[in-house]
């Protein structure tokens, strides 16, 4: 597809990625998200404890040769079957979900800017930045109510990757943001001036 955008949304876990793209994804239909949370490998051929005590916030957690193939294709305008990830099994589903190529493609994820490949596809690059406290309290009451842990393993898994692999990674990343919305996903002055701006390009059918 000519002219296809791909909008990057990076951020901490619990930052309020998700809730930009879904802002985004609303400023009219036929809008397509890529998560890099649907990209993890598959670790079915590990035991339950060894999935559990794996490292999901290293770059090597992500099958991101997988994800940069499915950019191309999207950009081609061949469509793609995204994989399907069960966060309880650390485990790959068998369905796939078929995404079309789309005239804006929002691409979210902690890691997205960390890859040199994957941000030089990217053609506006925005990164919520959200206190880590405020984070740390969301994603103690997300995994524990939708990913199926317990207070225990969330401050375990917190401590000895999220928090560090967030200060390697994820924080130095920022760095290669066009935009950054300071304190998350509800700061609404700052997500209509992007709401704004992804309408013109739109219109325009190309970035500035
Ligand atoms: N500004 C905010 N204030 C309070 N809660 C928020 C805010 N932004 C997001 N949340 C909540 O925090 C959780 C994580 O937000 P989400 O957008 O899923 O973050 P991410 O995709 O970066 O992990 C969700 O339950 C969401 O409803
Ligand atoms: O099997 C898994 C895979 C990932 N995680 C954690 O998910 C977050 C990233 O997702 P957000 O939606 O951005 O919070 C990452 O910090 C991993 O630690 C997991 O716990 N288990």
């Amino acid at each position: 597809m000519n002219n296809c955008i791909f909008v990057g949304v990076a951020g901490g876990t619990g930052s309020g990625k998700s809730t930009v793209s879904h802002e985004l994804m609303n400023i009219k239909k036929g809008i397509v998200q890529l998560e890099q949370d649907a990209y993890y490998k598959d670790l079915k051929g590990l035991s339950v404890e060894e999935r559990a005590k794996t490292n999901f916030d290293h770059p090597d957690s992500i099958d991101f040769d997988l994800l940069i193939s499915h950019i191309l294709e999207l950009k081609k305008g061949n469509a793609i079957e995204r994989p399907v990830y069960d966060f309880t099994t650390h485990s790959r589903k068998k369905e796939t979900i078929r995404i079309e190529p789309a005239q804006l493609v929002i691409v979210d994820g902690i890691l997205i800017f960390a890859i040199p490949e994957l941000r030089k596809l990217l053609d506006m690059k925005i990164f919520v930045d959200t206190d880590d406290d405020e984070r740390l309290l969301r994603r103690i009451e997300r995994d524990i109510k939708e990913r199926g842990r317990t207070f225990e393993s969330v401050k375990e898994q917190y401590l000895k990757t999220v928090k560090p692999m967030h200060l390697e990674f994820v924080e130095p990343s920022k760095r290669y943001a066009d935009v950054i919305i300071p304190r998350g996903g509800k700061n609404r002055v700052a997500v209509n001036m992007v709401i704004a701006k992804m309408k013109r390009i739109l219109q325009k059918g190309h970035m500035d």
